[in-house]
């Protein structure tokens, strides 16, 4: 598809189309993890989803999505791991930002993002920090993370979790972020990061 011939109708129409499909799998995933169906059934259901996966390759990229412009100039990362709208691996994190710059995302990390049991995986909890952290250090141009700590104060159960940043400096092209993961009870990860604006575009 030629998304320089998309206009805003035709991207919300898009995003009707993909958004079920993408949530559909999001399901599946959970209900792989999860079911408990005799055998043949999971055969069954095998066989089917193959199928299924044939059929959308019908059609398809040759590679990765990657970042496509719309007609209107609008950026859209629909492979992306953490906001993909047609990722399903992605949780996915909807950012808001406030007046004051702090950057927030509530969501919820099912069974598919479990690390140590009923706990989510570190690795999940860096990716949502990563990402809130760097869309909070681009807010003025697009920067990369360049370096990310993180300090785990306790395991994040799975459920509904918050994550916040803001920006502490800019000095340049790189910005120090700082935030945090939190669930009801409070905060369960710390993070630092540095987000550099590559010299050369990469
Ligand atoms: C609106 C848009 C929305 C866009 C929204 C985007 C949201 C994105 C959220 C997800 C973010 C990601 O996952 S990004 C994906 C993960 N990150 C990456 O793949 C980045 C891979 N690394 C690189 O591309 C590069 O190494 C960079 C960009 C980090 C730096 O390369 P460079 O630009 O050539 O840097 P260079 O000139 O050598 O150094 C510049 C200054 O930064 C320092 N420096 C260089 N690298 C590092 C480093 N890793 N950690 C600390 N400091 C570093 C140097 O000492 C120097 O300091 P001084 O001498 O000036 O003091």
């Amino acid at each position: 598809m030629d998304f320089a011939d998309v206009d805003r109708d035709e991207l919300e129409r898009l995003k009707l189309l993909y958004r079920p499909l993408t949530d559909a799998v999001r399901e599946l995933v959970d209900a792989t993890i999860r079911t408990e169906v005799d055998d043949d059934v999971i055969r069954e259901a095998h066989t089917e989803l193959t199928d299924v996966t044939a059929t959308l390759r019908d059609a398809g990229l040759s590679g990765p999505f990657g970042t496509k412009v719309t007609g209107d100039g609008i950026s859209i990362a629909w492979g992306n791991a953490a906001v993909g709208t047609r990722n399903a691996i992605a949780p996915p994190l909807t950012i808001e930002v406030d007046d004051d710059g702090r950057h927030h995302s509530t969501v919820t990390l099912g069974a598919a993002y479990e690390g140590p049991p009923g706990l989510v995986h570190g690795g999940v909890c860096a990716l949502v920090l990563d990402h809130v952290l760097g869309m909070t250090g681009s807010a003025d141009g697009r920067r990369l993370t360049g370096t990310l700590t993180l300090k785990y104060l306790r395991g994040t159960p799975l459920g509904t979790v918050h994550a916040e940043a803001r920006t502490i400096s800019v000095d340049g092209r790189k910005a120090t972020v700082r935030g945090t993961l939190s669930d009801a009870d409070g905060v369960t990860v710390e993070a630092e990061g540095l987000f550099i604006t590559p010299a050369s575009r990469n």
